[in-house]
């Protein structure tokens, strides 16, 4: 990694701007509707967030399954009904963590699933959606996630500092989404523990997984490396563990399989099997 680049960040057009800014407008309608200091008490009333850095670090490569309804790069992927029954069938099939889109204008995805979810199973979860302010936080651990995204491309470097500071300090783990190794030295230095090296530029919406490879060899030992995107079956997370990942992230490559739970075994069988390469630690 190179330790040069610009405090600054500009999250560099194309769709990830314009869901950012729907995204802002959201947050201004619920800051109206449920003003911080309910989500204060909320806090205190859930269950304390579970270790997801620990989960993540256990033996093998874990699968976070994802709750995705839709996307900007493909539109409808499936129907999801009830993301609970989905969630219990991730848990069942060996999921490590379930990730739930929360995003609603291009994602389909709501608090609610987020509470849906937490009802129904007892491993992490993380409230993926696109993080700017503090009250996002707040609204995560409100609704019961463990973990919170946070996506560097999106966030100027001191708001990225602040954000990672406010999950950690709910008891919260921060996962911290790069792309290319400037953002991995932007996540280093804001001190991220788990770090998610997303395959997906969410600027072009191209999927290269080649990244991964790319960045996670010059990341330290002591953080948690997941890849996120583009897996499809066991050949893809053979190929992220190859290249030192601790866990994938796996979304539409589960929703739109007959079985979500068959999918997902199948994942996590190949994260456990004896011949898959072991994070270097
Ligand atoms: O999925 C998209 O099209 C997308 C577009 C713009 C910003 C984010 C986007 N997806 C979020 C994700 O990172 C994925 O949901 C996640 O990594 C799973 O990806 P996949 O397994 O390829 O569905």
């Amino acid at each position: 990694m190179t330790a040069e680049h610009g405090s600054a960040n500009n999250s560099g057009g194309g769709v990830l701007d314009e869901i950012l800014a729907g995204v802002r407008e959201d947050v201004e309608t619920r800051q109206r509707e449920v003003p911080l200091e309910r989500l204060r008490e909320m806090c205190a009333e859930v269950a304390p967030p579970i270790d997801a850095y620990a989960a993540l670090r256990k033996p093998g490569v874990g699968v976070i399954a994802e709750v995705k309804r839709a996307s900007p790069s493909k539109g409808p992927l499936a129907e999801i009904p009830d993301p609970a029954v989905l969630a219990s069938d991730y848990a069942a099939g060996g999921a490590r963590v379930i990730s739930v889109l929360t995003e609603g204008r291009w994602f389909g995805g709501s608090l609610a699933d987020l509470d849906s979810v937490r009802a129904a199973v007892n491993v992490p979860i993380l409230r993926k959606d696109f993080v700017v302010s503090s009250y996002q936080v707040h609204e995560a651990r409100a609704h019961g996630a463990d973990l919170v995204l946070l996506i560097v491309a999106a966030l100027e470097q001191n708001v990225l500092v602040g954000l990672l500071e406010r999950i950690e300090s709910l008891g919260m783990t921060a996962l911290v989404e790069v792309h290319d190794e400037d953002e991995a030295d932007r996540a280093l230095e804001a001190g991220a523990r788990v770090i998610g090296v997303n395959a997906r530029n969410l600027r072009t919406l191209e999927v290269d997984r080649t990244v991964f490879e790319r960045i996670a060899p010059g990341l330290p030992n002591e953080v948690v490396k997941i890849a996120e995107s583009g897996v499809r079956g066991p050949h893809d997370l053979i190929r992220y563990a190859s290249a030192g990942a601790d866990a994938v992230l796996v979304g539409e490559g589960l929703v739109t399989q007959s079985s979500p739970r068959d999918a997902v075994a199948a994942l996590v069988n190949a994260g456990n099997h004896p011949a898959t390469p072991r994070p270097v630690r």
